[in-house]
C-alpha cells in the first residue's frame, strides 16, 4: 500500500532544518525494536498444540505469530504459521528452502521469519512449537543470534510443557541411540528427550494436573526440580495460562539473570535423578582482569566438557546444558553469564535491556557471584574446586609477573 502513496514533497527552503530529523535514528523507533521469540517444547502429547490454540483464541490484544513445527522431521518445505490478533487468525506460510527449522542451517528460520515480517508487518511476539521429540539445545542457539548479525528477533526463553500423568514414565524410557538430527549423543546414554527438554527450560508448565492426585503432583514437582532448579514452575490444566507475561512472554531468559533466580536454584532441591542436576557455585568478587580467566574456564567446561588442565584426555567428563550466572567485580559492576550448551556470553549488566535497572536494584544484596549449571554428571565439589584453583593460579601468576 505504501508503494502507491505519492512521494512526499520536501520544501527545499527548509531542507537544512529537516536533515537532522532524517538522520537521527530514534532507538525507540518501532523498526529497531526486536521481536521476542519463545520456544515451546514438551514431550509427545504434553499439550503444546492445546496451549498455542488457547493463546491464539484469547483476546490478549497482542499480535502473536505461532509457528507450528509439527512435522519437524519430515521433508516438507513450508511451515505453517498462524498470526493472531484480537482472536482473529490468519494462516501464513514460512518459506524455508529446506528441512525443518530445528535441523536447518543457522539463520534460515530466522531469515524466513524476518522476511515474513517485512511483508506482513512486525509481530509483537513469536511462539515456536517444536516437535515432541525435539532437543531444545539444538534449536535455541539458532535464535540466540549475535547482536552483530542485526537480527530483528531475539530469543526470549524456552517453555517446556510437562504431561503430569506421563512424565515419570518418559524420564524412565530407554533413550534412542542417536537423536533425530543424527548428532552423536552417546556421551549421554542415560538422558531421554524428556530430560533434555526439562534441563533447557526457563519456564516449566506442569500440565494435565486434572489427571493426577496432589501426591503424584508433588513427586512430579520434585523430580523436575531435581533436574532443573532454575526454571520457574507453573501448574496448568488444559494448558490454560491466563497470565501470559512472565510465563510465556517477556521472559528475558537470555538477556537478564536475576539474583532471585539464582537463589531459588540453590535452595537445596533433592537430587533424585543421579544423572542430571543443577549445581550452584559461588564465585568470589573478581578483579576486572580475572574475567579473562573466568572466560577461559567457561570455555574449557562448555567447549571441551573438561576442567582446564585435563586437556590431555579427550574423554567428556560431563555435559552442560544451561549456564547462568551473576559475577560481581571489585569495581561494583556486575557481569551476567548466559549459556546454552557450548554457546555462552559474558554480558555487562549495565548495557542490558531497559528492565535491568529495576532488576539490579532488587538484586543488590549479593556479596558473592554465583554460577548455576544444569547438566549431566555435574559434581558440585569438583566444579567449585576447579574454578577456585583456576582463578587463584591465574591471580598468583599475574601478581608475580
Ligand atoms: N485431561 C487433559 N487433557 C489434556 C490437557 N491438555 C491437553 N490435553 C489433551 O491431550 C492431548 C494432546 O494434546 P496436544 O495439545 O495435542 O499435545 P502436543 O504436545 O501438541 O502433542 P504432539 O504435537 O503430538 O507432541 C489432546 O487430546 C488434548 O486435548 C489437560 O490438561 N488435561
Ligand atoms: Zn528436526
Amino acid at each position: 500500500m505504501d508503494d502507491d502513496a505519492p512521494p512526499q514533497l520536501v520544501n527545499t527552503k527548509n531542507i537544512n532544518e529537516e536533515i537532522p530529523d532524517l538522520i537521527n535514528t530514534d532507538p525507540d523507533d518501532s523498526s529497531s525494536v526486536k521481536v521476542p521469540i519463545t520456544i515451546v517444547t514438551g514431550y509427545l502429547g504434553a499439550g503444546k498444540t492445546t496451549l498455542l490454540n488457547y493463546i491464539l483464541n484469547e483476546r490478549h490484544g497482542k499480535k502473536i505469530a505461532v509457528i507450528l513445527n509439527e512435522f519437524g522431521d519430515s521433508a516438507d518445505i513450508e511451515r505453517s504459521l498462524t498470526v493472531s490478533k484480537e482472536g482473529q487468525q490468519a494462516e501464513e506460510w514460512l518459506d524455508l528452502s529446506n528441512g525443518c527449522i530445528c535441523c536447518s542451517v543457522k539463520d534460515q528460520g530466522v531469515n524466513a521469519i524476518e522476511s515474513l515480517m517485512e511483508r506482513r508487518g512486525k509481530f509483537d511476539y513469536i511462539l515456536l512449537e517444536t516437535t515432541g521429540l525435539a532437543d531444545p539445545g539444538n534449536i535455541a542457539p539458532l535464535f540466540w543470534v549475535d547482536e552483530g548479525l542485526g537480527s530483528t528477533i531475539y530469543l526470549d526463553g524456552i517453555v517446556t510443557l510437562i504431561d503430569a500423568k506421563n512424565i515419570l514414565k518418559s524420564l524412565d524410557e530407554q533413550p534412542p541411540d542417536t537423536d533425530h538430527d543424527g548428532e552423536d549423543h552417546n556421551s549421554s546414554p542415560e538422558l531421554t528427550t524428556a530430560h533434555l527438554q526439562i534441563s533447557h527450560a526457563d519456564v516449566i508448565l506442569i500440565n494435565k494436573t486434572d489427571l493426577v492426585t496432589p501426591e503424584e503432583l508433588n513427586v512430579v514437582t520434585e523430580s523436575i526440580q531435581s533436574i532443573n532448579s532454575l526454571a520457574r514452575l507453573k501448574y496448568t490444566s488444559h494448558s490454560e495460562v491466563p497470565q501470559l507475561e512472565g510465563v510465556l512472554l517477556d521472559l528475558h531468559a537470555y538477556d537478564s539473570v536475576s539474583a532471585q533466580d539464582l537463589d531459588f536454584a540453590s535452595k537445596g532441591h533433592s537430587h533424585l535423578d543421579p544423572n542430571i542436576s543443577t549445581i550452584t557455585l559461588s564465585v568470589p568478587v573478581l578483579e576486572l582482569n580475572q574475567l579473562t580467566e573466568l572466560d577461559a574456564w567457561l570455555r574449557s567446561i562448555l567447549w571441551d566438557s573438561t576442567f582446564p588442565g585435563h586437556s590431555g584426555h579427550r574423554v567428556k567428563e560431563f555435559e552442560i546444558h544451561r549456564t547462568k550466572g551473576r559475577i560481581l567485580l571489585s569495581d561494583g559492576s556486575i557481569r551476567l553469564v548466559q549459556g546454552v550448551r557450548e554457546v555462552f556470553e559474558l554480558l555487562d549488566e549495565r548495557e542490558r535491556s531497559s528492565d535491568s535497572g529495576r532488576q539490579s536494584s532488587a538484586n543488590s544484596p549479593l556479596h558473592q557471584g554465583k554460577l548455576v549449571l544444569i547438566g549431566r554428571g555435574l559434581d558440585v565439589d569438583a566444579f567449585g574446586k576447579s574454578l577456585r584453583t583456576f582463578l587463584a593460579i591465574a591471580t598468583e601468576s599475574q601478581a608475580s609477573s
